[in-house]
């Protein structure tokens, strides 16, 4: 099938189309994960952006559906060197190829994504369009300079719950633990990392009031990760603002993003992100180097936390951008990281999610 993929630059590529015929836009994204295509690929943080893998085989353990981060495929369509269709694991079900064409995302094969991974470092992450089913590169240009840039778009309200809803821990703990988790558009693994321990949840939409959060009477909140930029979370970081000192709060990646910005942080775009499964943070109190799973295009402003009462925790190796933040006094952090990984080393699993359980413990 012919399938283009052009981007606001100018720069259009044909390539082999796969999964649904049809036109999506979206942010080019590129990540260097070589596993973990199928929870990259189900993490709603990849809402309104289309997915480049700079691995240059994808599918070669299929897909199992063991590991979904949500119901399905969040990303709005994929971009891959080249693809296997012949997987070789005892729990694959499908081939990537027949798992794109049961969810209707349209993905491109068979383009060089070395050149497009090099042009979006220079250039930065650029606006895209994905057209599955014709091969007019100068359509797919336009219709990608059409696009809003993604600051602008509102990405929460199409991943976040419509209810609220509970789920019980099935491990026994000395010491149970009620969470909130405001849903900006979670990744099962940070449901599974807090089940795991003894905690119950209650999962509340984006936009709950603080009215919602209370009536839940929660040891404390959390925040997790989402698409987009952290600006149009308005309501999640008036709650942050609302709960502190009330309770303990903690968040992920997007979370980390609101609780810095409901402390009075700024927060601003990164020119190409950072997303992959070897990602170095250094821990600034310990000096221990962590290689992380990440997922971001937006970053804390480090220069914007002089007044404010966050400290920053850790930073990224490569280029010392903020990867973790807390409070002063109060019992507040959070990371721009995934400790929960999928897919990604679990360095930091223990070392966040046993935190947040000694932090609550010790807060009650
Ligand atoms: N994984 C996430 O939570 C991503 C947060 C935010 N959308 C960003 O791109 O920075």
């Amino acid at each position: 099938m012919d399938a283009v993929l052009g981007l606001e630059d100018g720069t259009y590529v044909k390539g082999t189309g796969f999964g649904a015929e049809g036109t999506v836009r979206g942010e080019l994204v590129f990540t260097t994960q070589y596993t973990g295509y199928e929870e990259a690929l189900t993490d709603p943080s990849y809402k309104g952006q289309i997915l480049m893998f700079t691995y240059p085989l994808i599918g070669n353990y299929g897909v199992s559906g063991d590991h979904f981060q949500s119901d399905g495929i969040k990303a709005e369509g994929f971009v891959v060197r080249e693809l296997c269709n012949y997987p070789s694991h005892h729990r694959s079900s499908r081939n990537i190829v027949q798992w794109a064409e049961d969810e209707g995302i349209p993905g491109i094969s068979e383009i060089d994504t070395r050149m497009l991974t090099i042009k979006t470092r220079e250039h930065g992450a650029m606006r895209s369009a994905l057209i599955v089913g014709s091969d007019d590169g100068e359509e797919a240009v336009e219709l990608a300079r059409k696009l809003p840039p993604i600051s602008e778009l509102d990405l929460l309200s199409k991943v976040t719950c419509r209810e609220p809803y509970h789920i019980k821990s099935e491990k026994s703990s000395l010491n149970k633990m009620n969470a909130v988790v405001i849903d900006l558009g979670l990744k099962n693994n940070i449901l599974s990392s807090l089940l795991d321990r003894g905690v119950d949840i209650t999962v509340v939409p984006a936009t709950s009031p603080a009215s919602t959060i209370e009536s839940y009477d929660p040891d404390f909140l959390f925040l997790t990760n989402g698409p987009g930029d952290p600006r149009h979370a308005s309501a999640a970081i008036n709650n942050v603002k609302e709960f502190a000192g009330q309770f303990p709060i903690m968040g992920i990646c997007f979370g980390n993003q609101i609780i810095g910005r409901a402390m009075g942080a700024d927060t601003y775009k990164l020119k190409f992100g950072h997303r992959g499964a070897n990602q170095p943070v250094k821990d600034l109190e310990s000096g221990n180097i962590y290689i992380t799973s990440q997922n971001h295009g937006f970053a804390v402003d480090g220069d914007s936390l002089d007044g404010t009462e966050i400290k920053v925790t850790q930073v990224n190796a490569n280029d010392q951008t903020v990867e973790g933040i807390s409070h002063d006094y109060l019992d507040i952090f959070s990371v721009q990281y995934h400790p929960e990984a999928h897919a990604g080393p679990m360095d930091t699993e223990s070392l966040f999610f046993d935190k947040v359980i000694r932090t609550v413990g010790g807060a009650k």
